[in-house]
């Protein structure tokens, strides 16, 4: 695998060992977690994903087309699993991928991506997961004039048969594996948070940009609080790109501060919103609903200075003042070496999170940031980045990635049976994680390392049965909940002479 020339090169690699022998694959990865993570996930996997028509050898998973609502059912038995087989189950249409955009049927190997971190990270089982696509079609010219491009050869639907397809993919899914978790993962703004907001209390459904990004992050900023001093309370919280993970986080980082003492009007006036169209102000045309909650007065920010008509982030920083600047934009290189000064001589210790992925969106990459800081900043980034020294110190980089978190988070809700994901199993499963680190060391990480990831996830696991069971979701009831935790984790250990 090493001698391999290019990282796609590994993943591919790594794919086939996966089809040959999984019991194996998936000890090399246990055993090099912080070596293969970024191969078999963030940020290989994006360019498995832009090749993969090109890479093509062997399927894995199930590929549902819109063109063929009726087959799902078919497709589904093609796995010859029972209806108690199965505990989670991974889909995206694939319309946002990563910070990537649109890469249709390609979609697939991020839910491959994603199932082998649950395995990896957390003893998810493996033969008891699905990961699907939903060809819905694609508005990728470059596929749809691809001679290889395997997936549906037109735009992607949208609108009432989009809608359909996806409810019948949610009762398909549901009725044919009533246990499964249904983690959608990668989907565009106009639909991640709707799909959730309408078939939340219906089905077991896990929004991982949204949900596990805010929770991950929310780990960062807590770990980060205890080394600045200021109450979470009386943050202020500036995210620049406001989509389905950028509002996600901010929701999260808003609620924190309610539950801090702020009251809610009050906390949701600490957050501001910077999208294509500048600071989002509540006179625009456009807004998301989801946007509109911070949307400015406009008479506050009527003597703001513009360019082309639109508030710029520099000028945002400047007249705000924030504790947090988190980035959500796939804009590489937006936080520029002025807007992290200015952010520093705002507050002492600025929290500075540019968490788009894969590298090539990056906000700003650390070792800049904590040199234009002056070492004062608090960083972390999607991507794994190794540590960096600056003045005599070294700095190491937690990785802000939903996959520090949801593994834990979804073998809880596994364990605990939960009829559905909390806001009480998000919060614990933000709060063990951050938990896990001490961050008064100088230089410290804000977040557990991914070498550690499997200890952690358990931990993280215990914390999330035990607040299913407070907010009453939880269908089993173990006694010992870390045992059951433990327990329940498969080891890639070769049994009864099975190798694979
Ligand atoms: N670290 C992590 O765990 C996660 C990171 N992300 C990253 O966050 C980024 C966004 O992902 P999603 O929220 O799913 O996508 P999205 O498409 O829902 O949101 C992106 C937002 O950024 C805005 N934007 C684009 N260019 C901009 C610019 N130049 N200036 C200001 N705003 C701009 C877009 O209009 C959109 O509202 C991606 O790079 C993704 O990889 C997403 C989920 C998890
Ligand atoms: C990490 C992840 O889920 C994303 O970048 O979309
Ligand atoms: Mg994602």
């Amino acid at each position: 695998m090493r001698a391999q020339s290019s990282d796609l090169a590994k993943n591919v690699y790594l794919e086939q060992l996966h089809d040959r022998n999984e019991t194996l694959y998936f000890r090399v990865l246990v055993e090099h977690l912080a070596e293969l993570l970024p191969i078999v996930y963030d940020p290989t996997v994006g360019e498995a994903i832009e090749k993969y028509s090109h890479e093509y050898r062997c399927p894995r998973g199930i590929f549902l087309s819109i063109d063929r609502p009726d087959d799902m059912e078919k497709a589904f038995a093609t796995l010859q699993l029972g209806p108690e087989d199965v505990d989670l189950i991974v889909c995206t249409d694939a319309e946002e991928i990563l910070g990537i955009g649109d890469w249709g049927v390609g979609g697939i190997q991020i839910s491959v991506g994603k199932l082998a971190v649950y395995t990896a990270a957390a003893g998810i089982d493996p033969r008891r997961v699905v990961p699907v696509s939903l060809d819905v079609g694609t508005d990728r010219r470059s596929l749809l004039d691809d001679p290889l491009y395997l997936g549906n050869r037109h735009s992607r639907v949208r609108g009432a048969d989009y809608d359909a397809f996806i409810e019948s993919y949610l009762e398909t899914a549901s009725s044919t594996f009533p246990d499964a978790l249904l983690h959608f993962e990668d989907f565009g703004p106009s639909n991640a948070r709707r799909i959730l907001e309408q078939y939340g209390g219906r089905y077991r459904i896990f929004n991982d940009d949204m949900q596990g990004t805010g929770a991950i992050t929310l780990a960062a900023v807590l770990s980060a609080v205890k080394v600045s001093g200021v109450r979470m309370r009386d943050q202020k919280l500036v995210v620049f790109g406001a989509g389905t993970a950028g509002v996600g986080i901010a929701d999260q980082l808003r609620d924190a501060m309610v539950r801090d003492g702020a009251d809610s009007r009050q906390a949701a006036a600490q957050v501001w919103l910077i999208d294509k169209q500048g600071l989002l102000t509540r006179d625009m045309d456009g807004l998301r609903d989801f946007q509109q909650p911070y949307a400015r007065d406009p008479d506050e920010v009527a003597d703001w200075a513009r360019d082309d008509g639109a508030i710029s982030l520099l000028e945002t920083v400047r007249r705000v003042e924030p504790t947090i600047l988190l980035g959500t934009s796939t804009a590489h290189g937006a936080f520029t070496r002025e807007v992290v000064q200015s952010m520093s001589e705002g507050t002492e210790r600025p929290i500075i999170f540019p968490i788009s992925n894969p590298t090539s969106r990056i906000e700003a990459m650390p070792a800049d940031v904590i040199a234009w800081s002056g070492g004062k900043a608090l960083v972390a980034t999607g991507i794994p980045v190794p540590p960096v020294e600056y003045d005599g110190m070294t700095y190491e980089i937690g990785q802000a990635n939903n996959a520090l978190l949801y593994p834990g988070l979804g073998l809880g809700t596994i364990v605990s049976g939960a009829s559905q994901v909390t806001s009480g199993m998000l919060l614990a499963a933000a709060q063990a994680v951050a938990d896990q680190v001490d961050p008064s060391r100088p230089g410290a990480s804000l977040l557990p390392p991914v070498e550690s990831l499997r200890e952690s996830s358990a931990v993280t696991a215990t914390a999330v049965v035990k607040a299913a069971l407070d907010d009453g979701v939880a269908t089993s009831k173990p006694t010992d909940v870390s045992e059951a935790v433990r327990e329940a984790m498969w080891q890639p250990v070769y049994t009864d002479g099975a190798a694979a």
